[in-house]
């Protein structure tokens, strides 16, 4: 895989897109207890030394910041509703300058409001875990007893009931509440791509590698422009959108390594 990868690559310019939780991070009971490893870490800095890098995450812009803690890096939190993304401006770019796009911003009332409406909701269930990621919700059932799923589901959608402006998704062992506008991962990819300024740009390759539904937003996107690479993990073969498969985070570390040798060889190969 590793090789195809890098001769498609061949005289395009890389942009690396990374998910977080199950990319980035090991899948754990707690939300909150979701650290990256300092190796995985330093595989991401010299990833983005070599390549514009964005991270896209469900979680919100500034937790998931919290995880990464590295500078030089794109964050669009909230599954891309919540983007700190480069000026339009190349001479901007230069200077460090970035923007804001927050394209759900008029929801954040609504999404206080139904915060705490499931927070009072689902006390009674245990195990189960509210978590706000300012432009969305996810409402936890990992450590919810099994036969309770369906009394959680049920809260969660009697709830909704009263806001049709916002939509329910399904991620890993949680249910995910968000603005009902027409925004995902791959919208926000395309975004990043044209801030970046690659919107019609043949000599770009850009590799989104993520292990969750929402990410496969982003695969369908790079399938129908017919440019780039999606990458799954997973430990087990799934349907998916993407090209390649990675089992683990680990693996997910090990391909940025790679990346980045194989980056360096060719500049050094260059000179
Ligand atoms: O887009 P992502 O960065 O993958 O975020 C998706 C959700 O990830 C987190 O939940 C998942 O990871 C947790 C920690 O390993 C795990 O306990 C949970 O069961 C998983 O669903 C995050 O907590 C959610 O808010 C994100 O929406």
């Amino acid at each position: 895989m590793f090789e195809q990868i890098a001769s498609a690559s061949k005289g395009k310019q890389v942009v690396m897109f990374l998910d977080y939780d199950g990319t980035l991070s090991p899948i754990v009971q707690d939300p909150d207890q979701a650290f990256m490893s300092d190796e995985m870490r330093e595989a991401v800095k010299e990833t983005a030394r070599h390549f514009p890098t964005a991270i896209v995450s469900g979680r919100c812009r500034d937790k998931v910041y919290g995880f990464v803690r590295l500078g030089g890096l794109i964050y669009a939190g909230s599954h891309g509703m919540d983007i700190r993304g480069p000026s339009r401006s190349r001479k901007e770019q230069k200077g460090g300058k970035s923007v804001l796009f927050q394209p759900a911003s008029e929801f954040l009332p609504m999404i206080d409001e139904v915060y705490k409406i499931l927070l009072e909701r689902t006390k009674s269930i245990p195990g189960a875990k509210v978590e706000t990621n300012k432009f969305c919700l996810s409402v936890h059932f990992r450590c919810v007893d099994e036969k309770k799923w369906v009394d959680l589901a049920e809260q969660v959608r009697i709830v909704l009931k009263e806001y049709p402006k916002l939509k329910l998704t399904h991620g890993r062992k949680v249910l995910e509440i968000r603005p009902a506008i027409k925004w995902d991962k791959g919208k926000a990819l395309e975004f990043l791509l044209n801030s970046l300024g690659y919107a019609n740009s043949d000599d770009v390759l850009p590799v989104y590698i993520g292990d969750d539904r929402t990410d496969e937003d982003a695969f369908k996107l790079l399938k129908d422009r017919g440019q780039g690479l999606g990458i799954v993990v997973s430990k087990v073969p799934k349907e998916t959108r993407a090209s390649y498969s990675l089992q683990e985070p680990s693996e997910v570390m090990d391909f940025l390594r790679r990346l980045v040798e194989w980056k360096r060889n060719s500049i050094r190969a260059s000179i």
